[in-house]
């Protein structure tokens, strides 16, 4: 990896064609600017000229946002087993032949990967999700970058051994235009909802019964069993609108988008699952739900409920007892309070367990999202088992649902969300998926309950009514 630290651009183009033309390969160089404010909604409605390779990502600490647009790099893989290092090694090999101009090495800006590992690489019952494989990335060829305060502008661009200086030209004026369209005010088009369906919820119910009786045999400890909800509109669904929905109605969530070949996986998660900043990491124990309460007096009397209720302890004592084993190894050292404390969301409040640690060194991020993917939350206990019984259960194909979703960039840092509150849209569609932490206790009407309010971020964000 070569760093140049502000320097002009015509003469880190030289080195990078320089570089590209020594080692017979294409060599990416990347150049970030600190740019003047930029809206990221707008930036990404101006990007429509991308429509099909945009991305956004909004952390829930409001840490940071990331907008991408173009893809200058795709990065996928369909291995199974291996697929989080063969995406590590990719992506290392990749940046360390890499020129890149910066003022520092601010996270999140350079050259970026993002993208999400489907959920489960053994399910091939894949309906709607045949377009992504079992990990599927992509770098932006313009990406804007605000951490806090600060806006960066990062512009990708491959260089090949027999480039043509007129495309680096070309590059730099669209650049220039993107971010003059971004500060035009642009709104997104709404499509009409027409309607929404549950697929099978009464199959669904017969599921959980079903593993609630293996459950009461001692068979296993918890299984997260899913299910569908089909939306539909009067014609094709954007992710602008939805995502300007999602920004403003669910603050305190991690809100992202993922546009690919036609479809766009979007949502917001209130589930990290792992963020990696230096050797600091960060990772969250999250399940165990209850509704909010429509007075301040009933929403306190439900936490304190959830919090001193026996079946949803239980389903969140798992979660914590297993990112612990995950982290431990790992770590120099790791901490996590003994109880859980409440998170309240829009429609929700979860238990939850806040974990932080210190690396060891030479850990990287994707052995961590190996070892953390999935967790109790979303899979089971046993593991393994959970996800056999899930795939005779669920009779569908989770695709990114529940997956590790986000960003790394070429020093190693970065944060997965687990990708809950969240659906594919896709033609004039919208498929969305919710689950439940089903333990032996577990009823199935009251879990259906749950999955209900489980949907009503996204269902609100596609412009649906939502009975408050
Ligand atoms: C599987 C989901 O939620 C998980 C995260 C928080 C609480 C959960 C629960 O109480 O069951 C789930 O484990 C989902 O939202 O689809
Ligand atoms: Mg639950």
């Amino acid at each position: 990896m070569v760093t140049i630290h502000k320097t002009n651009i015509e003469k880190a183009y030289d080195t990078a064609r320089t570089k590209a033309k020594q080692i017979h390969r294409p060599v990416l160089l990347s150049i970030v600017e600190e740019v003047d404010a930029v809206d990221p909604l707008s930036f990404y409605y101006g990007g429509n000229s991308f429509h099909g390779e945009r991305f956004l990502w909004k952390d829930r600490d409001h840490t940071i946002t990331l907008v991408g647009l173009g893809a200058a790099h795709i990065l996928s893989t369909d291995e199974k087993e291996g697929r989080f290092f063969t995406v590590e090694n990719e992506w290392k090999r990749f940046t360390q032949e890499s020129v890149i101009v910066t003022g520092d090495k601010w996270a999140g800006t350079g050259p970026l990967l993002y993208g999400g590992f489907r959920f489960d690489p053994l399910n091939d019952n894949s309906e709607e999700w045949n377009q992504f494989s079992t990990g599927t990335f992509q770098l932006p060829m313009f990406m804007l970058t605000k951490p806090e305060k600060t806006n960066y502008l990062t512009m990708n661009v491959i260089c090949h051994p027999d480039e043509d200086e007129r495309s680096f030209h070309e590059r730099i004026r669209l650049k220039e235009e993107l971010l003059a369209n971004a500060r035009k005010a642009i709104i997104p088009e709404r499509p009409e909802w027409i309607g929404n369906r549950d697929v099978k919820p009464e199959e669904w119910k017969e599921s959980v019964q079903s593993v609630v009786n293996r459950l009461q045999k001692g068979e296993m400890d918890k299984v997260v069993l899913a299910r569908k909800c089909e939306v539909s509109f009067n014609q094709q669904v954007t992710s602008d609108f939805v995502l300007d929905n999602l920004w403003k109605q669910q603050p305190d969530s991690f809100v992202f988008s993922f546009e690919w070949e036609g479809s766009c996986f979007i949502g917001a998660t209130p589930e990290r699952l792992v963020k990696k900043t230096g050797e600091e990491i960060l990772s969250t124990c999250l399940a165990g739900s209850i509704a909010r309460g429509n007075t301040l007096e009933s929403d306190e009397k439900l936490g304190e409920e959830l919090l001193e209720d026996e079946k949803n302890r239980y389903e969140h004592h798992l979660v914590v007892d297993s990112i612990r084993q995950a982290l431990d190894p790992f770590c120099d050292t790791l901490l996590i309070p003994s109880t859980p404390q409440l998170m309240k969301l829009k429609d929700i409040q979860h238990l939850y367990t806040p974990v932080i640690g210190q690396a060891s060194e030479n850990t990287s991020l994707l052995s961590l999202v190996e070892k953390l993917h999935p967790t109790p939350a979303l899979g089971g206990v046993p593991r393994d088992k959970a996800m056999h019984v899930i795939r005779q259960e669920e009779d569908m194909d989770r695709g990114l649902y529940a997956a590790p979703i986000g960003w790394i960039d070429a020093y190693g840092n970065g944060e997965y969300a687990v990708a809950l509150r969240s659906g594919l849209l896709q033609g004039d569609k919208a498929y969305l998926y919710a689950g439940c932490g089903i333990v032996a206790d577990s009823e199935p009407e009251s879990e259906f309950k749950e999955t209900q309010m489980k949907f009503r971020p996204m269902l609100r964000g596609l412009g649906g009514t939502v009975h408050e």
